[in-house]
């Protein structure tokens, strides 16, 4: 049983006050893109989760934990918990999504998890675990799971949990510069935190900007770049200076727009078309402003069962 899982980009990051509980509410815009972790559930004698990059792709494949800790054998713990069975599955794991780079791989791994071991377990004639059951189960495991579930383009509310669909006609086209060593997510919260209250900021009440969903149902690439933003980005270039140049060198090469992928470190940039995302990935990568580049298309969906033949 293979699921295949795809990398999410935030297109509107909007990060209000902090809450009693250490966490921020957010106006947060997912976007799912063709870049794909997957993760192989075969029945075994007890938990156990291996972790291999996928052919071609350059990823720090050291930093995922192989322990309890995987957050695909976590999820596998929760969907046995919660049917009433052991968690007995091998879990493979695949990975082309960076590692700690702002694109929630670990939370996609995830979301991979919960689908093939609901599938593994569950009774196919009386389902515990529908779609939403899943997205209950992810919202548990780290705020960004639901949404690798889902895909497409939603907006997250809460703790960026709480999911709306937002109509997106696409193909987006993107580039992708990874960078050398991954930012805590925590740590850019905080940094975030830190810089407003230095600053003298009282965070706002996020908002979304209505000109991000007129572009994205428009498909009109060039409106949707003038339309991103993300609240964490002063935090992520304070935390990783070097990400000023790699973002001006995509903006100087005629990107739509050029962000900080959520947490980072992974810049994002929004080509005009395919090939101009071809040429975006190419100079950049020859500028020596990435560790690499990798392109991609949004929006594509969440976590999906591979059949035997696509395997
Ligand atoms: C920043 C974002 C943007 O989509 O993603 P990444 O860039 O990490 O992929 C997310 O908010 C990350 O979500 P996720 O990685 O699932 O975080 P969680 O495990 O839920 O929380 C990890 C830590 O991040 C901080 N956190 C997370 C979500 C949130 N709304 N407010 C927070 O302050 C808290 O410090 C929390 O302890
Ligand atoms: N399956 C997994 N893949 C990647 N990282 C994982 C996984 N499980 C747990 N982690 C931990 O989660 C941290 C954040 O990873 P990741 O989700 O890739 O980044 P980000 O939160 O920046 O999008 C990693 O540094 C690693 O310690």
């Amino acid at each position: 049983m293979t699921v295949r899982v795809p990398a999410k980009v935030n297109l509107w990051l909007g990060v209000g006050p902090v809450r009693d509980d250490g966490y921020h509410d957010l106006v947060n815009v997912f976007h799912a893109v063709s870049l794909f972790d997957e993760v192989t559930a075969a029945p075994a004698d007890a938990l156990a989760v291996t972790a291999a990059a996928a052919p071609g792709a350059r990823v720090a494949i050291e930093g995922v934990p192989l322990g309890g800790d995987n957050l695909a054998a976590r999820a596998a713990r929760l969907v046995a918990a919660r049917l009433g069975v052991e968690p007995r599955v091998a879990l493979a794991i695949r990975k082309a999504i960076p590692v700690a780079g702002g694109m929630a791989g670990g939370s996609a791994d995830a979301a991979a998890a919960l689908v093939a071991c609901a599938r593994l377990w569950d009774d196919p004639a009386d389902p515990k675990l529908d779609l939403d059951a899943l997205l209950a189960l992810g919202a548990e495991l780290g705020s960004d799971v639901p949404f690798a579930l889902l895909g497409g383009t939603a907006v997250g509310l809460g703790r960026g949990e709480r999911l709306t669909p937002v109509p997106a006609a696409g193909p987006f086209h993107w580039v992708f510069a990874t960078a050398d060593g991954g930012l805590s997510t925590p740590a850019v919260y905080a940094e975030c935190d830190r810089l407003r209250s230095a600053e003298g900021v009282r965070a706002a009440w996020p908002h979304e900007p209505p000109e991000l969903a007129a572009a994205l149902a428009a498909g009109d690439a060039a409106a949707l770049g003038a339309a991103l933003g993300n609240d964490l980005q002063p935090a992520a270039l304070m935390l990783r200076p070097s990400l000023r140049r790699t973002l001006d060198a995509g903006a100087a090469l005629g990107a739509l727009g050029a962000l900080v992928s959520g947490s980072g470190p992974t810049c994002a940039f929004l080509a005009a078309d395919a090939e101009h995302a071809a040429d975006l990935a190419r100079v950049l990568a020859a500028e020596g402003v990435a560790r690499d580049t990798v392109r991609a298309h949004g929006p594509v969906p969440g976590a999906t069962v591979l059949d035997a033949a696509a395997e």
